[in-house]
């Protein structure tokens, strides 16, 4: 392992299966201390399980995890305040409106009041959610729920940032104002575990990305460094075939294309 003071979260060796499916399998990695990680994946391979892990919302049954120095299984509070979650499925309160929600959150946490009201007003100019901030989070579309989760995660300026596919169902004007908030977040020195299946987003936002396949990690690097891997398997591969290929999507999607061509034309 590097240097303690510049990994934020460390996950050795984990493993979790269900019933008949090994999630996550002998999964390693580090998020290091002013980086954007991104955990790309197709679906079902094990992103959303291992961010469960890390959590502490689901039970490992196998491996390490620390965050910050803690455990997940014996600190869940402490490292609850030190992160901010932004699920997959919007969990956040439905019966409540975007200001009785921040209200909340401002209050369990204990924080302060004015440095609350002025951080929101940016927020919601910035992700012109000011208009239905006193409509309720129930009536509100999918990429609106969104936005206002992503506020709620930001709100107590947590060390750490863990976004499960955060931009689906952003508009674009929201999806350029998350990715300035996750840069301003690691130039203080905050950390960001990003989770997506779509390569370019990774691309785009990501320091650092781990590619991983039912449930195990099958690259590691930074976007050179994939590429480099990727121009080493022959001159006409992109990083799209290596991310295909690793993943095992390539064959699957030939033989797809073929079955539509034959059934479409
Ligand atoms: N509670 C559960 N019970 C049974 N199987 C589960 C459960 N949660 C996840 N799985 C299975 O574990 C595997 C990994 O799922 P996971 O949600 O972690 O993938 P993912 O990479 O986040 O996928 P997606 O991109 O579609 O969100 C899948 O095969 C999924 O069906």
């Amino acid at each position: 392992m590097e240097n303690n003071e510049s990994v934020l979260v460390n996950v050795e060796s984990l493993s979790k299966s269900f019933e008949n499916v090994q999630a996550v399998d002998n999964l390693s990695f580090q998020i290091r201390k002013g980086e954007i990680y991104g955990l790309l994946g197709p679906n079902g391979a094990g992103k959303t399980t291992t961010i469960k892990l890390i959590l502490g919302l689901l039970e490992a049954d196998a491996g390490d995890i620390t965050v910050l120095g803690l455990k997940p299984e014996n600190d869940e509070v402490e490292i609850k305040n030190q992160i901010g979650y932004v699920s997959e499925e919007p969990l956040i309160y439905k019966s409540l409106t975007p200001k009785e929600l921040f209200n909340f959150i401002a209050s369990i946490r204990k924080l302060d009041g004015a440095k609350v009201t002025m951080k929101l007003a940016e927020y919601l100019e910035g992700l012109g959610a000011i208009e239905y901030y006193e409509r309720l989070i129930s009536t509100l579309s999918r990429g609106n729920k969104q936005k206002v989760q992503i506020i709620a995660a930001i709100l107590h300026d947590p060390e750490i940032l863990i976004m499960d596919e955060p931009l689906a169902g952003l508009d674009a004007k929201s999806v350029k104002v998350v990715k300035e908030i996750v840069d301003l977040h690691t130039k203080r020195g905050g950390s960001v575990l990003f989770s997506t299946h779509i390569m370019e987003v990774a691309e785009d936002i990501c320091d650092r990305i781990g590619i991983i396949n039912e449930g195990k990690l099958v690259a590691e690097g930074n976007f050179e460094e994939l590429r480099q891997k990727a121009n080493a398997l022959g001159e006409n591969v992109d990083l799209e075939d290596i991310f295909l290929k690793l993943t095992e999507q390539d064959e699957s999607i030939n033989e797809i294309v073929e079955k539509l061509r034959t059934t479409m034309i």
